[in-house]
């Protein structure tokens, strides 16, 4: 018979931790979920959102009983603890997994650590957010994402498949691959992109003195572009560092393309900067819409609401009227103290769409997703 997961020890309980506990939850009501979090009071939070069932009393506390440790810390922290594990006492039959964005230094580190000894398999859900903490967390976080595992020669198909069995409430579609073409793909589609929207939000800093207006210019595509720009840095910070030889080789060629696009614009070629972008849209509009990737997964309205009091009130109460349950709600900015934007977070892309069909319907109010 298969060996049951019945108790899991779950350290980091972050957005990625606690939205995996809140999905294994969900299938699985009776697996005890144990957590520890180096911040107090992120465990706390878990906890009172009964997000995990009990507080661990430190770090490896009860860990001796644990059938699966799940490691959802920012990935140099993820070689730190997997380091003190090798000294603890620990079940025999125990999966380790993590849920770092990098996979090649983990998985290489676990190996030379655990050996055959003890079933590491490497792990990493492809979705996400820029916001961070368990209070951001959701059971359905990576429904229909791609949830990679990077099993290596030391990996049984037992573990493998107790493992995807017991995250099955993720709802993920679990892919296969080597730590190092994981790290190759998600450099190019994740790690990098983040390095250009930073590089993006840091060139538009630096024209703000002379242009002070160019902050409250910054909207539409400027803000789809860098959304990302708003994630943890100490998370990007480990995943440069893990990710560094890929990166490296991604830098090169982003400057090559520079160059190629450079030089459209100074001969003024028209021609090929419209194929340029022609065959940008292509490939962009020829992403597959029904997955997802590394992409947003809280549906966020945003509405341009005139600064007023009574307003969010109003709102709600038309929201209220059309049974459109709303999961978060918060004034982000105030725009010459005339207009402020509301943003409304919803649980699904349909709630959203009801949303704004909702406060169009009633009110002359601007809507728009991020
Ligand atoms: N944010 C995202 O969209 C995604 C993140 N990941 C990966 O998931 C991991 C966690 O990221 P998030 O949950 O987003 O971050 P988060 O910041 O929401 O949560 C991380 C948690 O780990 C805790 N922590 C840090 N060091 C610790 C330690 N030594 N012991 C115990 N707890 C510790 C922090 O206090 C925090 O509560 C990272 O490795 C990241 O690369 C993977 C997929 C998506
Ligand atoms: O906010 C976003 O769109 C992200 O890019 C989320 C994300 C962050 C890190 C990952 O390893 C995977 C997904």
């Amino acid at each position: 018979m298969e060996q049951q997961i019945e108790k899991i020890h779950l350290i980091g309980l972050g957005l990625i931790g606690g939205s995996i506990a809140l999905a294994v939850k969900q299938e699985f009501p009776d697996v005890k979920i144990v957590g520890y979090d180096i911040n107090q009071s992120q465990a706390e939070i878990a906890k009172t959102l009964t997000v995990i069932d009990e507080i661990a009393p430190n770090q490896f506390g009860g860990i001796e009983t644990a059938d699966l440790i799940i490691l959802a810390t920012p990935v140099e922290q993820t070689l730190s603890i997997i380091s003190e594990l090798s000294s603890q006492h620990l079940k025999e039959s125990v999966i380790i997994t993590d849920v770092g964005s990098t996979k090649q230094k983990i998985s290489k580190y676990a190996a030379s650590v655990f050996g055959d000894g003890v079933q590491f398999i490497g792990g990493h859900p492809m979705a996400g957010s820029h916001k961070s903490g368990v209070i951001a967390a959701k059971a359905h976080l990576f429904e229909n994402a791609f949830y990679i595992l990077t099993p290596t020669v030391h990996t049984s198909h037992a573990s493998l498949r107790i493992l995807q069995n017991v995250l099955k409430g993720t709802k993920a579609q679990f892919v296969e691959m080597t730590p190092a073409e994981h790290d190759e793909v998600t450099g190019v589609i994740s790690h990098f992109p983040h390095i250009v929207a930073a590089s993006l939000v840091h060139q538009a800093g630096r024209f703000e003195d002379s242009h002070p207006v160019i902050k409250r210019l910054a909207a539409g595509g400027f803000r789809d572009i860098t959304r990302i720009a708003s994630s943890s840095p100490a998370m990007w910070r480990d995943i440069l560092i893990h990710n560094k030889d890929k990166l490296l080789a991604l830098f090169d060629d982003w400057q090559y393309e520079m160059n190629r696009v450079r030089e459209l614009v100074d001969g003024l070629n028209g021609d090929a900067l419209f194929s340029y972008f022609q065959e940008a849209k292509d490939f962009r509009d020829g992403l597959p819409e029904r997955e997802k990737g590394a992409i947003p997964s809280f549906y966020d309205l945003y509405v341009d609401v005139p600064d007023y009091p009574g307003v969010i009130s109003e709102i709600t109460g038309y929201l209220a009227m059309e049974e459109i349950s709303i999961t978060n709600i918060r004034i982000i900015e105030t725009r010459e103290e005339i207009y402020g934007v509301l943003r409304l977070s919803f649980q699904t892309d349909v709630d959203r769409e009801r949303a704004q069909k909702c406060i169009e319907k009633y009110t002359d109010y601007k809507t728009f997703f991020s």
